[in-house]
């Protein structure tokens, strides 16, 4: 693995990182430092291990060894899946769970984020019949209200269309601009290139490679991140 000679305002760092699932291996990194004072992509194959990444680093899930710190010290971070289960409930209802979490998130706050994310007109419909993309605006937005220090996007805009898909990155970019920190995953290179300035790149449960994103892209060092751009270009 390259690794250049780094400085982050905040980063998160893991050591001897092991996470098994039915016995099998799914991560294991021995050590790494990944940037959170720039938004971070974390990219890689299919069963890679970038979900139990996120995870690991939100504290859903615990390492079966070794340990994870934030050089803040104890940050508040929010994670965002895809597929979140909605309740029998209005959007605006949906929205308004992060109060179970958080008592001092008021009425005027929601329906502010509720606009924000454009959710507006939708407040009062079932949120079983939102659309992908807006179940994913409703996720941000519970997200937003939270106002965490780190926010952990899997997959932000897997399954919307390109319109959609730019709304979510512009809400993306405001963590960023309200003081949260990113790092999210993604299966479209062109994204990364657009949003990310750091990216990790994980194979197999490893992070083979990681670095700014222009060098990552213009001149991988492994040749495990080498096929794998080779082949999403392809794709
Ligand atoms: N809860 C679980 N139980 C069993 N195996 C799991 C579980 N979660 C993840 N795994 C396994 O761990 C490996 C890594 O999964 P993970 O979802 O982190 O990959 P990923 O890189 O996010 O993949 P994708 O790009 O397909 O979303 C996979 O082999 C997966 O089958």
């Amino acid at each position: 693995m390259v690794n250049p000679v780094e400085a982050f305002d905040r980063f998160v760092e893991l050591k001897n990182i092991i996470v098994k699932s039915d016995g099998r291996i799914i991560l294991n990194i021995p050590h790494a430092i990944i940037p959170t004072d720039r938004i971070c992509a974390c990219i890689g194959p299919n069963g890679a291990g970038k979900t139990t990444l996120l995870k690991l680093i939100d504290g859903l899930i615990k390492p079966d060894s070794g340990s994870i710190v934030h050089s803040s010290g104890k940050i508040r971070s929010a994670l965002v899946l895809h597929h979140t289960p909605m309740i029998k409930a209005s959007a605006r209802a949906n929205m308004a769970i992060v109060q179970d979490v958080d008592s001092a998130i008021d009425a005027a706050t929601i329906d502010a984020v509720m606009i924000k994310v454009g959710l507006n007109q939708l407040a009062r419909s079932p949120a079983h019949k939102l659309s992908a993309g807006e179940r994913q605006k409703l996720c941000l937005g519970r997200a937003i209200l939270q106002k965490p220090d780190l926010v952990l996007l899997d997959e932000p805009t897997a399954n919307l269309d390109p319109m959609t898909t730019e709304q979510v990155e512009e809400i993306v970019r405001q963590f960023k601009q309200q003081k949260s920190d990113v790092i999210f995953t993604s299966h479209q290179l062109a994204q990364v290139q657009r949003l990310a300035e750091y990216v990790v790149f994980i194979d197999s449960g490893e992070i083979k490679e990681k670095g700014p994103v222009g060098p990552f892209f213009s001149n991988p060092q492994t040749q495990a991140a080498k096929r794998y751009l080779h082949q999403e270009l392809l794709a």
